[in-house]
Formats: structure tokens, C-alpha cells, sequence
């Protein structure tokens, strides 16, 4: 009934493909057999997800002649942390984990992003296999290797580029997923269209309300364009010294907006999205957007359902945040802005009283 799609995010030797099919969870096991060089899994997964699929997972992988060990991490972005992390590192040894052994995430983009740190970590550095299940680890975490964790001064302070050998991309998955975490993956979809692909961004217009209802094939559309976005933009610079850097559209005051609601009151997509919008209105403000276009930008958001508005955080506070972000170069922040639809500009000339006015813009106007 699925169709079995691929991808590669080619990055020489350490190139990987990426599978997306409903239903692939059965065959993750024959999958694993062509990356895996021993019979060792350390799993890796929380409490909800591993309820659902996890015993479907490791049947599969012993179908195969894998031994799985399982270790558990609790459910939240507040536990991608050091302690964490450690925990799943003490795991890993007691599991007796080879160099050749595999790392095996199951679960969002919070697992993924532990477990492919403890991967990098582990005997300095193992192989992973990502099979993410929330609709934003299918488009964006699971692919590019930006692994990490969060320190209390900011967003994934701790990481590394780790990539992994397989993406297992099974969206039947995301019918159990909560709704505001649905929609908390689609702003990361919004995002491939706002800096990339006018073309997307035009489907994810005319398409809305199937997307919202989870169709099928809108699923398969949206994963599928979002990876395929995603692959090229890293196969091009792996390690953002430039062009990945749009990727992280939104993300300087969204990652600043998590980090005061002590990474528990934001979904990551919510702040992405409200960081995007603070973004447009910057751009519209130096004129790489027009009104129109900043329109188009936040009314597919409010036609997604994607929650736009603004917590009522200090703007000095906000903008302190974002000095943490990765991309500031001697102290100054650069910001990845929409120029036009599907197009971007690095910008590295953004006064303090410029991002506080188009924070306050946020706040205020929507
Ligand atoms: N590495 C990257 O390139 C990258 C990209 C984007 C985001 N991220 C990171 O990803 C994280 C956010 O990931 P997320 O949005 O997946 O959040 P998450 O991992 O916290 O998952 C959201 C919730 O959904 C539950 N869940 C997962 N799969 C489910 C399913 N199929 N059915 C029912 N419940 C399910 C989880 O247990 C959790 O409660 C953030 O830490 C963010 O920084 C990383
Ligand atoms: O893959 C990337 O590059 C991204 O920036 C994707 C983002 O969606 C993701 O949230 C990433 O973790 C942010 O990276 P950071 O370097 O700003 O921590
Ligand atoms: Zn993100």
C-alpha cells in the first residue's frame, strides 16, 4: 500500500541513506543488517515512546540476530542534559558496548539528540542509527548529525557533528502523536519553504488542511521534500560554515525563548516559529520582505495552527539569551533572515535596539 521512498545525504564515506515508508518500523532490523558490523544495540528511547513501538522495534532487531540492551532516558526536553546523557554513557558500559557496536535512537528529536551525543562519546565515537518518531525528528533532527545537549547558560551548548549511518523514517508513527506536537513539527517544515523553496512553500499554502488532518500523502510530501531540503543544504556544509547556517532560521531568539521558559513551557517548532516571525518582521523592517510577502509568512502559520504568539518575556532578557547562539563572532550576533519567499540573507549588521524593536513588534502586533 506505502511505497518505499529514498534519499542520501552524501557526505563522501560517511554518506547515508535516509528511508521513509508507513510501516517501515517491522523492517528496521533488515535495514540495520546492511550498516552494522556486529551483533551489540544499545537502544535508546523514554518511557512513552518505547511503550508504543519499542517492543515492535526490538523484535525486529532479534528477528536479525541482534542482542538489544535498552536504556531509558525520562520524557522532556528539560532531561537533554548532562546528567542524562551520562546516564546513557554508564548504560553503554555496563552494556559492554564494542567500538563496533550500534547506537539505536527511537523517539523525537530529544532522544536523537542525546543518544547520537552518547554515540559521538561513547569509546570516542561509535555508529548510530536514527528512527525518530515525531513528526519534527522526521523532518529535521534525525538528518545532518548535529548532535547535543543543553547546558542551563543556553540551547545544545554541548554537542558535536556526529552523523548517523541510517535514517528509518516510519510516519504511521506520528497517528499516536500528540497534536501540539504535530503542529510543533510543521514549523520546522514552514522553514524549508521560507528560506529555500518557493515551490514548497506554495504546496504547504494549497495543501493546508490536508496536512493538518495528517493525510497520508501529504505526510509522505512534506517528509520527504523537508529530508530532501535538508540533505542537500548539508551535503553542501556539513559543519555550517555558511549555507547551513539557514537551517537555524528563527532559532537565535527561539533558542533563547526555550531557555527562559526552562525548557518545559515552549515546544521547540512553537519558539521556532515565533523566532521566525520575529525574524520577518526584522526583514520587512530593511526591506528583504514586502508586506505582502510578511503576510503570506504568518497567516500559513495561523492556516497550520501553529502557535505564533509571543510569551510576555523581558525583551532585554530575550536578547541576552541570544548572545549564547553558535553563530555570534566576536560578540556579535549574525541572524539568518527571509529575503523574499524562498530565498535568505546572513545578516551581520542587527543593533541591539533594532532585535528589541522587532521583539517588541512580536509581542505586540500579533
Ligand atoms: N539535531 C538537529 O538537527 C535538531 C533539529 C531540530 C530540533 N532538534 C531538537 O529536537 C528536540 C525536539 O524534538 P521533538 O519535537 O521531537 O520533541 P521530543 O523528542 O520531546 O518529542 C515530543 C513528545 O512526543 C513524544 N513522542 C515521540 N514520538 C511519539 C509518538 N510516535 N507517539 C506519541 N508520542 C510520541 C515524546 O515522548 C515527547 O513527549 C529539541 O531538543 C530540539 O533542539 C534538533
Ligand atoms: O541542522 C541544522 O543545522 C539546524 O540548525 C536545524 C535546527 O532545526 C536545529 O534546531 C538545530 O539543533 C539547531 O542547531 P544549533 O546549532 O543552533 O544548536
Ligand atoms: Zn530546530
Amino acid at each position: 500500500m506505502y511505497s518505499l521512498r529514498e534519499l542520501e545525504v552524501s557526505l563522501g564515506e560517511r554518506s547515508y541513506p535516509i528511508y521513509i515508508e508507513g510501516g517501515l518500523l517491522k523492517s528496521s532490523g533488515i535495514l540495520l543488517r546492511q550498516v552494522s558490523r556486529t551483533d551489540k544495540i544499545l537502544l535508546v528511547s523514554n518511557p512513552t515512546v518505547f511503550a508504543l513501538y519499542g517492543r515492535k522495534v526490538q523484535e525486529a532487531m532479534e528477528k536479525q540476530g541482534f542482542s538489544v540492551s535498552v536504556a531509558l532516558m525520562p520524557d522532556g526536553e528539560q532531561y537533554k542534559n548532562q546528567e542524562e546523557a551520562f546516564k546513557v554513557l554508564d548504560q553503554a558500559v555496563e552494556a559492554q558496548l564494542e567500538r563496533s557496536s550500534l547506537v539505536l535512537a527511537l523517539g523525537g528529536g530529544v532522544v536523537g539528540d542525546l543518544a547520537g551525543l552518547v554515540a559521538a562519546l561513547y569509546q570516542r565515537g561509535i555508529d548510530y542509527v536514527q528512527i525518530p518518531t515525531t513528526l519534527l525528528s522526521q523532518v529535521d533532527s534525525s538528518v545532518g548529525g548535529k548532535v547535543a545537549i543543553n547546558h542551563p547558560q543556553g540551547k545544545n551548548l554541548i554537542g558535536a557533528f556526529h552523523q548517523p549511518r541510517m535514517v528509518i523514517i516510519d510516519y504511521l508513527t506520528l497517528a499516536t502523536l500528540d497534536k501540539r506536537e504535530y503542529k510543533s513539527g510543521l514549523a520546522e517544515v514552514v522553514k524549508y519553504g521560507i528560506i529555500h523553496d518557493i515551490n514548497f512553500f506554495d504546496y504547504l499554502e494549497s495543501h493546508a488542511e490536508a496536512i493538518k488532518a495528517q493525510e497520508a500523502g501529504s505526510l509522505e510530501k512534506i517528509i520527504y521534500e523537508s529530508c530532501r531540503i535538508k540533505s542537500e543544504v548539508v551535503a553542501k556544509d556539513e559543519r555550517e560554515t555558511g549555507l547551513r547556517a539557514i537551517l537555524n532560521l528563527g532559532h537565535t531568539f527561539g533558542h533563547s525563548l526555550e531557555k527562559l521558559g526552562n525548557y518545559s513551557r515552549l515546544r521547540h517548532g512553537e519558539a521556532v516559529a515565533m523566532g521566525t516571525i520575529a525574524a520577518s518582521f526584522l526583514a520587512r523592517e530593511k526591506n528583504y520582505l514586502t508586506v505582502d510577502e510578511l503576510e503570506r509568512i504568518i497567516k500559513l502559520y495561523r492556516c497550520l495552527g501553529i502557535p505564533i504568539r509571543w510569551p510576555d518575556f523581558e525583551p532585554p532578557a530575550i536578547y541576552e539569551g541570544m548572545l549564547n547562539d553558535k553563530k555570534v563572532i566576536n560578540h556579535k550576533l549574525r541572524l539568518v533572515l527571509p529575503r523574499g519567499i524562498g530565498n535568505f540573507v546572513l545578516s551581520e549588521d542587527i543593533s541591539r535596539e533594532e532585535l528589541l524593536a522587532a521583539i517588541r513588534q512580536a509581542q505586540n502586533s500579533l
